[in-house]
């Protein structure tokens, strides 16, 4: 919630109205208010209206009225909460919680419901996972870190559509949606008007309405001292039936492995929870020490617990406490009272700096910026222990004995123990000559496989001439212009032994050429004269 002044020229202004008033009139938005009313006339009408009024005089002396008056609605009324309001409480574990919630909104398919939660990250968090769970309902969610627009237009998609709205408190007070059948307190309200404005979401006016409160076993206080309120508020503790129940942590952990960008926002959504159980006034509730930790980690998904740095510093201190001296500890060994206040009070003033946003902002808002310290942290210098000692690694030889590491050079005594030099040389001579030997072997090997090929290149060439003579022979009769008969053709003509032999090989075709058309023709002479 937060409050923005527009425009403040309002002297000849008569009345002021404060909706929300008890919320306005806190201390988180001091400098507003304080600047609105010093622009003020000081005769003029001051009308202040909540579900939850205060009555606090110091609240009232900053608006300087005189005979403040005090009207109730509901003056005749037995309930703190809408009459048409059937409220519940439920004890449920840390762990359990989503898993409850899950299973609620699964067999609730056709109501409207609104669900409170904590922090912006965790109902991002709920919002992400379940809507792609797909509960079979449509999801929306609204938080303090998102833009007004963005607000409005969720706002009006909620007022026409049966669905399923995770909010912060940001949607507590003053937002009229109708109709909504269930408001879900997952988790607890930080105080009872917080509770009273979360349900008064549902049951307005004439409609009728249901609302559940979650709380965990540590968190009970808070249901007696909603029953203690005066007026009442007519709510019941029932037992959560764990049967009917679905548990989702291993659908969580698989979504946080295929997602890995939800491993993030679930980290941010545990770390802001335990944050805003710490930043609780309300101690006698809210008892960060009494949650189960781990296993709050392990039902988002996480494979592990975060850390967090305020829990580790308690845990810490709590292991150093353990071995302080006994002059800190009662007679009879216990520990004085003010030693655990004084602990946990020192711890929260040093983290407030480091952990929380100095903002007028109501909303626990998980702002990364005011997470993170101003300072850098300090890199840790890697030191060198110079006084270690050294070359204490033990070595064995074949046969068992410890071989101290460097011992050749750091103790000659030893050194004919440990190196022969006449073995040494002895086994260098005997590979120098097996290499020599391989080295030969090589050559020869070579010189072989080269002769192969060379022979082989030979011996096709030889094939493809051959061939090419019987093609001449058999087609290639004519004789060129100048009479001399054509010359075989030579193809390849890469080795000088090859030309050689060709020629040989067209000399012998030419000779057997002519020797043949000789005798033809004297054949045909003797058949003439015949
Ligand atoms: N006399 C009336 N006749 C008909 N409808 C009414 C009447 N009074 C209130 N309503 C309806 O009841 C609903 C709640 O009214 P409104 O938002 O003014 O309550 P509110 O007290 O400001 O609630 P809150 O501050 O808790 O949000 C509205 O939808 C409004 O239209």
């Amino acid at each position: 919630m937060k409050l923005q002044i527009l425009s403040v020229q309002s002297c000849r202004r008569q009345i002021l109205v404060l909706d929300e008033a008890d919320r306005i009139l806190d201390a988180g938005f001091k400098y507003e208010v304080d600047a609105i009313i010093s622009q003020l006339p000081k005769h003029r009408q001051t009308l202040l209206f909540s579900a939850t009024q205060t009555k606090s005089v110091k609240d009232l002396a900053r608006l300087s009225l005189k005979d403040p008056e005090y009207i109730s609605v509901h003056a005749e009324s037995v309930t703190a909460t809408p009459e048409r309001l059937k409220q519940i409480a439920m004890e449920v574990p840390l762990d359990q919680k989503l898993s409850m919630l899950w299973s609620f909104i699964k067999s609730h398919l056709r109501s409207k419901i609104l669900v409170f939660l904590s922090t912006c990250k965790q109902v991002k968090f709920v919002y992400e996972t379940f809507k792609k769970l797909r509960p079979g309902i449509p999801l929306k969610c609204l938080h303090g870190r998102m833009k007004q627009i963005v607000r409005m237009a969720i706002y009006s998609q909620f007022c026409e559509e049966t669905s399923v709205l995770f909010s912060t408190d940001v949607a507590s007070r003053g937002l009229d949606f109708p109709a909504v059948d269930w408001v879900v307190q997952l988790d607890c309200p930080e105080d009872i008007p917080t509770y009273i404005h979360r349900v008064g979401r549902t049951a307005r006016f004439a409609s009728e309405g249901k609302s559940v409160l979650f709380l965990l076993p540590s968190e009970l206080e808070m249901f007696r001292k909603l029953q203690a309120v005066e007026p009442k508020i007519p709510i019941q503790l029932r037992k959560a039936n764990t049967q009917r129940m679905q548990s989702i942590s291993g659908l969580l952990s698989s979504l946080l492995v295929k997602f890995p960008t939800l491993t993030e926002v679930a980290k941010g959504a545990f770390k802001t929870y335990l944050r805003s159980i710490k930043k609780q006034k309300d101690k006698e509730v809210f008892d960060l020490f009494k949650l189960p930790i781990d296993d709050f980690a392990a039902s988002l998904g996480l494979p592990m617990t975060p850390k967090v740095r305020f829990i580790q510093q308690k845990t810490k201190k709590n292991t150093e406490s353990e071995e302080t001296t006994d002059s800190e500890n009662n007679e009879d060994g216990s520990r004085p009272a003010s030693y655990e206040k004084q602990q946990l009070e020192s711890l929260e003033e040093a983290e407030d700096d480091v952990l929380f946003p100095k903002e007028s902002s109501v909303e626990i808002e998980d702002n990364p910026a005011a997470v993170l310290p101003l300072k850098k942290p300090k890199k840790k210098k890697l030191k060198i222990n110079v006084l270690r000692p050294i070359g204490t690694r033990i070595k064995y030889d074949d046969e068992g004995n410890i071989i101290p590491p460097l011992a050749a050079l750091a103790d000659a005594q030893h050194v004919d123990v440990l190196v022969r030099p006449d073995k040494v040389k002895e086994r260098y001579e005997k590979l120098k000559e097996e290499m020599k030997q391989r080295d030969k072997e090589d050559k020869v090997l070579h010189r072989q496989r080269l002769r192969e090929k060379r022979t082989k290149e030979k011996m096709k060439l030889k094939r493809w001439r051959e061939e090419d003579e019987e093609d001449d022979v058999g087609f290639d009769m004519d004789e060129t212009e100048s009479g001399a008969p054509k010359k075989s053709k030579l193809y390849f003509n890469s080795d000088d032994d090859a030309d050689e032999k060709s020629e040989d090989v067209r000399l012998k075709t030419d000779s057997v050429s002519i020797a043949e058309q000789e005798e033809l023709a004297l054949r045909l002479l003797n058949s003439m004269h015949s």
